[in-house]
């Protein structure tokens, strides 16, 4: 059997494209015994041709004629460049990084490999001493062997493409598969993150892809915009949802009482400790453990909380032995944590433990247009939970509430709703008259005219009508402050009890004496 016949029978035997290259390049340099080989590879969209046999790639644009390669392309042939043309060549920088220094007896020959379909992949390279490179271009077992490997190359290639294109198409799947299923928990989590704004929107797929993560979780947030709310959402969206919710409020404890309640104790740790008592460490092994007002945790303890996050391991107080538990964390804080760490009040190894998935709350004010989604939705649960039929939110409490700037507080929201339908009747709307009075007791009583006056001017368009609710909302407040007292609401309003029954009933204000 002849060399190149048994090289050309091992060239078909290979299954991979980039190998049989290497075995081409190999084989050519051993039996032609030259200096240099080199192949260079179509790009996929065949607009390049690429070497990467060099510490960096070179490539060439097939559009570029200020190299030989695009030449040998235009010509469907073979090129031999001698010394002076190397020279020329090598003008073209990635040229030059690929031949290196030549001399004066070298010569380099290039060769496209063309596949019985005309399609070309490949180009050789062949970089030698004149006399090795002797009559290459007519050798005609090595032509032949080079057509068998184009051949090969090109089938390869194709089958390698195919299935490049089947994986990259079950991956697109597995990713707009992927992306559903979050879109679908951002949907779901409508039912109770409620708010349609954008910020709400760009919320819900924030819980999603942070419940996914096994990040640490930070909520930040004012006072009553659901931090609490987002962390068992996170819980529920996570791995951890099948184990236990743990939730603790630094800022309610008793410094002392917080680290027992968190790593538990042993019987007769301290005076008290009458029976041993498993911590909540213990209890969220597994699940997700939700320290609300981070910011208040005493600086010893956030020592020993780092701890346990780095190693999973904690001691109950008294305890000998060490025990483990591993919990997803998320914290909550109303406070600039990061303000605390700079004034020394928290550690700031611990606050870059914990702010690996930050997560930020909007206030109601920058979202007020869910304000009315909100408040359908507290007065659904009202009913629900009262077997009550209070009919939604009239319009112009309504407008009222979107025009009241609330301090950022959805609590405050549905408190005010919930007192609302306490003073609907069964089948009634809750009307401005029953959430006035409500808010009137948040601030004084010349406040209350400021309040009404100044922001309710803004929707006013039926003056005789504001003036009728205006007076209306007062005497009912009053009435109300005194328990129906109907002398005593006159007196504090200056006018006689005739007047006030007048107005009552002119009003149609019921207050029972
Ligand atoms: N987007 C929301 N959709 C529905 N209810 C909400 C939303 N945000 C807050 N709430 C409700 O408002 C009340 C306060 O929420 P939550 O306790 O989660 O707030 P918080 O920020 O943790 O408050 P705090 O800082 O006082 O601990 C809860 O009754 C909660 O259900």
């Amino acid at each position: 059997m002849s060399r190149w016949f048994k090289a050309a029978t091992e060239l078909v035997l290979i299954r991979n494209s980039a190998e049989l290259l290497v075995k081409l390049i190999e084989v050519t340099r051993k039996e032609l015994a030259l200096d240099s080989v080199y192949v260079l590879k179509a790009s996929q969209d065949g607009r390049f041709f690429e070497c990467c046999q060099n510490e960096k790639k070179l490539t060439w644009s097939v559009f570029d004629f200020n190299h030989p390669f695009s030449h040998v392309i235009r010509s469907d042939s073979s090129m031999t460049l001698q010394h002076s043309e190397l020279l020329y060549w090598q003008e073209n920088s990635e040229f030059n990084q690929l031949i290196g220094t030549i001399d004066i007896l070298e010569k380099v020959t290039i060769i496209p490999m063309f596949a019985e379909n005309k399609q070309l992949q490949t180009i050789l390279v062949l970089h030698s001493g004149i006399d090795q490179m002797d009559s290459i271009e007519t050798h005609q077992e090595f032509l032949n062997t080079l057509s068998v490997c184009a051949n090969h190359f090109q089938l390869l290639h194709e089958i390698e493409m195919k299935k490049c294109s089947s994986k990259q198409l079950f991956q697109s799947l597995v990713e707009v598969e992927e992306g559903n299923k979050k879109n679908h928990m951002a949907n779901g989590l409508a039912n109770t993150l409620i708010g349609n704004s954008d910020v709400m929107k760009k919320l819900r797929q924030q819980v999603v892809s942070a419940a996914a993560s096994h990040l640490s979780v930070m909520i930040q947030g004012d006072t009553g915009t659901g931090k609490e709310l987002v962390s068992r959402a996170v819980h529920d969206l996570s791995t951890h949802s099948k184990a236990e919710f743990v939730a603790i409020n630094c800022a309610a404890i008793p410094e002392h009482l917080l680290e027992s309640e968190l790593f538990g104790y042993i019987k007769g740790a301290f005076s008290g400790a009458d029976k041993d008592k498993k911590g909540l460490l213990a209890d969220a092994n597994g699940g997700t453990l939700f320290l609300d007002e981070i910011g208040d945790m005493p600086i010893a303890l956030q020592a020993k909380l780092l701890r346990v996050l780095e190693s999973q391991k904690y001691r109950p107080l008294g305890a000998e032995k060490e025990l483990s538990s591993n919990f997803r964390l998320v914290v909550a804080t109303h406070v600039n944590l990061k303000e605390h760490v700079s004034n020394g009040k928290f550690r700031k190894d611990l606050y870059y433990r914990i702010y690996q998935y930050p997560i930020i709350l909007p206030k109601l004010s920058d979202r007020i247009e869910d304000v009315e989604l909100l408040s359908r939705y507290f007065i659904n649960n009202y009913n629900t939970e009262h077997k009550y039929t209070v009919r939604g939110l009239h319009h112009k409490a309504l407008d009222y509430l979107m025009s009241y700037q609330f301090p950022g507080n959805v609590r405050e929201l549905k408190h005010l709703i919930e007192y609302g339908c306490t003073q609907t009747e069964d089948g009634e709307q809750v009307i401005f008259s029953h959430i006035i009075d409500r808010l009137d007791k948040n601030v004084g009583s010349e406040g209350i005219a400021v309040l009404e006056i100044g922001i309710g001017s803004k929707i006013i368009s039926d003056l005789k009508g504001a003036v009728k609710e205006y007076e209306t909302n007062i005497i009912t407040s009053r009435l109300r402050e005194f328990d129906g007292d109907r002398a005593k609401t006159a007196e504090s309003l200056g006018i006689p009890k005739r007047t006030l029954a007048d107005k009552c009933l002119k009003l149609e204000i019921v207050i029972n004496d």
